[in-house]
């Protein structure tokens, strides 16, 4: 069903076919273990919303950001799905930039009141008012900008608009103030680490909430079995430096780059 995937932030995504309907549109909503951050391991259904403001080279969701797919669903029929996972009580709403939606505040709410806890993955640039149990922030970096080298479809045609939109204090620092939270970064190599520490520094000046450093976590870019083992060791030596916590990406030692997981 036709939906407009390259939402701005803060616009509403419709289904054309019927405008009033609170839905979303998905590019997949599976069950698997939450492979990433202080939750890793937990059993977890995953409700994978398209479109995103940013282009990441690195994206590992090319199909929701780059070149975005999806099937349109109600809330109710997301809800539905959800609930016949029956081991699960973990919820992962994720993306493409699921805060892009304004629908998506109705899905946690419902999701909420069925009794689930609720993880946001967000790149923190669009702050919503929801029931979240857990913003799973991931700031993208300077490195995180896909520059004409390292377009993965294109010429570099993103790199402004990525740059320009990447980070928003003011939303960093409210969805923080307002949600437990881990800020999640991707590592790509050590020269990060000046940014994140001076971007820590501005949302803790930024706000009243405390953010411990076992709440910043490093977690190494790759989206292969193979790049992750390239990578791993620098940014565990990096987290043990900085005093910051080391995310694996479970997910992808256990299925590599399998879909659905
Ligand atoms: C696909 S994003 C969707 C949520 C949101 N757009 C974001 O970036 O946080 C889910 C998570 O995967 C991470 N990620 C994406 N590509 C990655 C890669 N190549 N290596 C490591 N992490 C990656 C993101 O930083 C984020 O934490
Ligand atoms: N197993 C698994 N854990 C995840 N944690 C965050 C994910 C994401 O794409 O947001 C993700 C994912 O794609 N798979
Ligand atoms: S912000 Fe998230 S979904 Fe968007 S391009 Fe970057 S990693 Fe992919
Ligand atoms: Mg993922």
């Amino acid at each position: 069903m036709p939906v407009n995937a390259e939402a701005e932030p803060g616009e509403e995504v419709r289904n054309e076919a019927d405008p009033d309907a609170a839905g979303l549109p998905v590019n997949e909503l599976f069950y698997s273990l939450q492979g990433e951050g202080t939750l890793a391991g937990v059993p977890s259904v995953f409700v994978r919303t398209s479109g995103c403001n940013l282009r990441c080279w690195f994206c590992d969701s090319y199909h929701t950001s780059w070149e975005p797919t999806h099937a349109w669903m109600g809330i109710e029929a997301i809800v539905d799905e959800v609930t016949s996972y029956d081991r699960a009580d973990h919820v992962v709403i994720t993306g493409g930039e699921p805060l892009i939606h304004e629908a998506v505040v109705t899905l946690v709410d419902a999701l909420g009141n069925e009794g689930y806890h609720v993880t946001v993955e967000t790149n923190g640039t669009i702050h919503r008012d929801a029931a979240i149990d857990l913003a799973s922030i991931s700031p993208k970096l300077a490195s995180s900008t896909p520059t004409p080298e390292r377009d993965p479809k294109g010429d570099g045609e993103w790199r402004e608009r990525h740059e320009a939109r990447r980070i928003d204090l003011d939303a960093l620092a409210r969805l923080v103030e307002d949600y437990p939270t881990q800020l999640k970064f991707v590592v790509t190599d050590p020269s990060d680490l000046d940014e994140i520490n001076d971007l820590v520094d501005r949302i803790r000046e930024e706000t009243s909430a405390r953010i411990p450093d076992r709440d910043v976590l490093l977690m190494p870019e790759g989206r292969t079995e193979a790049e992750i083992a390239a990578n791993r060791g620098v940014v565990a030596d990096l987290a043990m430096e900085h005093g910051y916590r080391y995310t694996p990406r479970l997910h992808v030692n256990l299925w590599n780059d399998e879909a659905g997981r």
